[in-house]
């Protein structure tokens, strides 16, 4: 997999990062025939366990978007066997949040490799660093360069208990090496001080539709479809 676009731009003096982007840009609009589309992005962000995953497939299911799971991409870099793999685990299994190049690098892939208008971005972004360096003048660059704008519709906030999402997690059973109590609890620590800023930020600018994620999935989805029905 060709290096991070915003790292191997940083390793460039300014005047030559343009001419970089440009040509990353053409290779993937070759590539990919890509262009001229105006891409919809929905942050769909909340705690672990309260539903994010669940609810992104009912979206999916009955509305036309492309469901991207940034752990469920870091999960398939670990599988690949990748030099960053052995990396990622180990931040996964203590409930930490990867350095952003590495799972902005695999969401720009997916979403270049998609092709699609509409992506629901799921877990994402995690921390300040991540919406910080998503928001970095390289990578808007290079989208604009692309024609897509990526700025995100609005952020889907799944509003649930500690308690809630601990029991959910204990009864998960998919094998994860993170859906022990020991690393869940760091994970709820981690989503408090590092996850909910970044809820907190979009917020501010009027851009969360926040959910009520306690109730049974599909009372929780009648919510969620209200919203999608009602987008332009
Ligand atoms: N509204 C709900 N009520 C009860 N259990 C739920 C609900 N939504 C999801 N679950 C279950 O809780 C666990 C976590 O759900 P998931 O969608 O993986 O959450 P997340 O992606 O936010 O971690 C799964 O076992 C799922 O089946
Ligand atoms: N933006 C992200 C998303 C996930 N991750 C890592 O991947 C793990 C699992 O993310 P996930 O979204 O699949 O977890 P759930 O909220 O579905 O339980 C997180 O606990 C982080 O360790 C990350 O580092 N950065
Ligand atoms: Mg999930």
């Amino acid at each position: 997999m060709r290096g991070g676009l915003v790292a191997s731009a940083r390793l460039l003096p300014r005047p030559l990062v343009r001419w970089f982007l440009q040509r990353r840009a053409q290779q993937d609009i070759n590539e990919n025939m890509l262009g001229g589309k105006k891409v919809k992005i929905i942050f769909v962000l909340g705690g672990p366990g309260s539903g994010k995953g669940t609810q992104c497939s009912n979206i999916v299911e009955h509305f036309d978007f492309i469901h991207l799971s940034a752990g469920e991409l870091l999960r398939a870099e670990i599988n690949s066997g990748s030099e960053n793999g052995t990396m990622i685990d180990t931040i996964i299994t203590e409930g930490k949040i990867v350095p952003s190049e590495i799972t902005i690098k695999l969401l720009q892939e997916a979403i270049i490799k998609g092709g699609n208008d509409k992506y629901i971005i799921d877990g994402f972004p995690r921390n300040e660093e991540n919406r910080v360096v998503f928001e970095s003048v390289t990578l808007v660059t290079y989208f604009q360069l692309l024609e897509i704008s990526i700025s995100p519709e609005f952020v889907l906030f799944f509003d649930c208990s500690e308690e809630e999402m601990e029991r959910r997690l204990l009864g998960r059973n998919q094998g994860r090496s993170d859906d022990n109590i020991e690393t869940i609890r760091k994970r709820l620590k981690v989503f408090v001080e590092s996850s909910l800023p970044v809820i907190e930020y979009y917020e501010s600018k009027g851009m969360v539709k926040k959910i009520d994620a306690t109730k049974p999935a599909p009372e929780v989805f009648e919510d969620v479809k209200a919203i999608f029905t009602h987008m332009a």
